[in-house]
């Protein structure tokens, strides 16, 4: 069967060497929500449409185990096929797939939207300075909204801007009506203070729900964030699309970042599971992480989660987009997530990959909060 159930402990007692700034692999997140009414009023139309025919059960299976919940209680004969020839073989989650699914929703409420009311959401995006990484994810967020109809707004400044500089031009987008949502491109120049900058946006315009005043509230019991980070809120919505049981499960977040590693936790606890994080002053991480029926990792280091790491069965989010050299590739370098993916995919019975996981999900969720934003702000159901 799949898992060997006997886990080798051996090799992977590496040490975990978390960057704790916000940059590379941090570079990828954005907020959704998870307590039930948010998630409703941001997300229904795609929970409706969405019929899984397949759960994949975590927990305290000894090997994976695939139920078919479909009413005729007969899976999809391909799936079927596939998983008899795979045995050993996790079930790959397609993010890409996802995110299209959910860029053709938003685009549908979108073009409703602007024939019910002519009101077309408008996405600003805040680059400072020129770091190559960051412009190829803002031309890739300017394509996304071209694609769905939503407007899209640049601020480029220099990367010797001051604070003032960039808290004015998100000013004049917060008092800009055509404007629904705000991203500030992280990270951003050293000399500039984050923490500033982000309260500076309005927070019903935080799509990023960066702003303290959102987190705090994904944070508390019984209240509502307007908007959930993009990145964490993709993973959520990953593992509901493909079925996977959350409540009542134990997942591990590996990683702290407050754009990704903390929101992500918070989600998950909103949903019922039992979190530990794991983070880079955590003795004997890869103990917890055995324990995990779902392990989120958002560290940014290639390859750290080994297979000895994983408990048979578990479902994986790998967050990481981590460069590798790679001299056969075009570009010379090739994207690998946190997790050893060849071992994990042994061992897991689900599992993300990088790239086409998390990341185009963290756009998908940044076209769907500015419509959420949109909608709240001209009280369009
Ligand atoms: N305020 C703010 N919000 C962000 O959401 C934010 C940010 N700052 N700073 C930078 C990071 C980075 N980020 C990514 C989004 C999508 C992919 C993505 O789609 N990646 C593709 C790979 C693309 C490739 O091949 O290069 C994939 O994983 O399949 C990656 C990274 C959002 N970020």
């Amino acid at each position: 069967m799949a898992a060997s159930s006997s886990i080798t402990t051996s090799s992977t007692t590496s040490k975990l060497l978390f960057t704790s700034s916000s940059t590379s692999t941090a570079a990828r997140l954005l907020p959704f929500t998870t307590t039930s009414s948010f998630k409703c009023r941001a997300f229904h139309f795609h929970r409706h449409r969405f019929n899984p025919l397949l759960h994949v059960h975590v927990g305290p299976f000894k090997n994976p185990r695939i139920v078919f919940t479909h009413s005729t209680n007969r899976p999809p004969s391909s799936f079927v096929s596939a998983a008899l020839a795979t045995e050993a073989s996790a079930k790959v989650i397609d993010g890409k797939k996802v995110a299209k699914e959910i860029r053709d929703e938003v685009a549908a409420e979108v073009s409703k939207m602007k024939e019910a009311i002519g009101v077309v959401p408008g996405l600003a995006v805040i680059l400072v300075g020129d770091r190559k990484d960051s412009a190829t994810y803002v031309r890739n967020k300017k394509k996304a909204c071209e694609d769905v109809g939503i407007k899209s707004f640049d601020a480029r400044l220099p990367e010797d801007s001051t604070e003032e500089e960039v808290i004015k031009h998100i000013s004049g987008f917060n008092n800009d009506p055509a404007v629904h949502g705000i991203l500030v491109q992280l990270p951003l120049p050293s000399h500039i203070n984050e923490q500033n900058v982000l309260n500076a946006v309005c927070i019903e315009k935080d799509v990023d729900g960066f702003h303290p005043l959102n987190i705090g509230r994904l944070a508390m019991r019984g209240r509502e964030p307007l908007f959930v980070p993009c990145t964490p809120k993709g993973c959520i919505e990953l593992l509901h699309r493909y079925g996977v049981v959350i409540k009542g499960k134990r997942a591990v977040v590996i990683g702290r970042s407050n754009i990704v590693g903390m929101p992500a936790a918070l989600l998950l606890q909103r949903e019922d599971a039992t979190v530990s994080v794991v983070h880079s002053r955590t003795k004997n991480p890869e103990e917890f992480t055995r324990e995990a029926d779902i392990i989120i990792s958002a560290v940014g280091q290639a390859n750290m989660v080994k297979g000895s790491w994983i408990k048979p069965g578990a479902v994986i989010i790998d967050v990481g987009i981590n460069p590798v050299e790679d001299s056969k590739s075009p570009r010379g370098y090739r994207l690998v997530g946190d997790v050893c993916y060849d071992e994990a995919i042994k061992i897991a019975s689900a599992i993300t990959p990088v790239p086409g996981g998390v990341g185009p999900m963290t756009i998908a969720m940044l076209l769907s909060n500015t419509l959420t934003s949109a909608k709240r702000i001209h009280n369009f159901k």
